[in-house]
C-alpha cells in the first residue's frame, strides 16, 4: 500500500444522509482495492454465518453482542492497520481502529437491518466497499423512514452519531439494485469495517 496516495474529494450523493454519516467515492485507488482483495483471499474465511468473515483485531460474537479482553486475537495485520491510520487522518474516524471485519456477499446475500454494538463499539463505524456495489439501508429508529445509499466499489461510508445510534443499517439478500433508475447485477462484494473496541 503506498503510503502517498491521495484520497478523493466527497462525490455529492443525490440522497441525503442522516445527520452524522459521511460518504467518499473512490476513497481507494483500483490497485489499493486489488492489493487488498488479494491478501484478504490469502488469509482463512469463518464460514459460520450466511456469508464469509474474517474478524481481526477481536473476535466478536453474533450471539452474545459482547466483547472483552479474551476475545482479543492479536493486532491487526499490516493492511488493517495501515487503514485504520488513514481513515483516522482523513477524519473518519476519530480514534484508531483496532478491530475489523471482513464480510464478503455473494450475489444475493445481505445483512440485516441493525445498530452496530453500542456497550461494544465506540462511535464511529466506518465500512469500505470492495468488488461489487451495492444500496445500503439506513432506516430510523421508528421505522418511519429510509434512506438508500448506494455504495461504490473502492468507496467508504462512516456512521457517526445519529446514523450510528439512532438508524439501523442493512443490506438487501437480492441479486441486483436499481442505483439511479438503472438496475445493476451485484456481484462480490467485500467490505471492511473499522471500529474502536469499548472494553
Ligand atoms: O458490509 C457492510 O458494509 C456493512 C457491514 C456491517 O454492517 C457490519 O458488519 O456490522
Ligand atoms: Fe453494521
Amino acid at each position: 500500500m503506498s503510503p502517498s496516495l491521495v484520497h478523493e474529494s466527497d462525490e455529492p450523493l443525490s440522497t441525503e444522509l442522516p445527520q452524522g454519516a459521511r460518504y467518499m467515492a473512490d476513497y481507494l485507488t483500483v490497485k489499493e482495492e486489488l492489493k487488498l482483495l488479494s491478501l484478504i483471499d490469502a488469509a482463512p474465511w469463518l464460514n459460520d454465518l450466511k456469508r464469509r468473515v474474517q474478524h481481526y483485531g477481536y473476535r466478536y460474537d453474533y450471539r452474545s453482542r459482547n466483547i472483552d479482553y479474551s476475545m482479543f486475537l492479536g493486532p491487526l495485520p499490516a493492511w488493517a492497520a495501515y487503514f485504520a491510520v488513514e481513515l483516522c487522518k482523513d477524519g473518519l474516524m476519530p480514534t484508531i481502529a483496532d478491530q475489523v471485519i471482513v464480510n464478503e456477499y455473494l450475489p444475493g446475500q445481505g445483512i440485516a437491518p441493525h445498530i452496530d454494538c453500542t456497550p461494544c463499539f465506540e462511535d464511529a463505524i466506518v465500512s469500505i466497499s470492495l468488488g461489487s456495489s451495492c444500496i445500503m439501508n439506513l432506516i430510523n429508529a421508528a421505522g418511519t423512514e429510509q434512506i438508500d445509499v448506494p455504495l461504490a466499489p473502492r468507496s467508504v461510508i462512516s456512521l457517526t452519531e445519529d446514523s450510528r445510534y439512532k438508524w439501523k443499517h442493512g443490506i438487501k439478500s437480492v441479486k441486483s439494485d436499481l442505483i439511479d433508475n438503472v438496475r445493476v447485477e451485484r456481484g462480490r462484494r467485500v467490505s471492511l469495517t473499522f471500529r474502536k473496541v469499548k472494553l
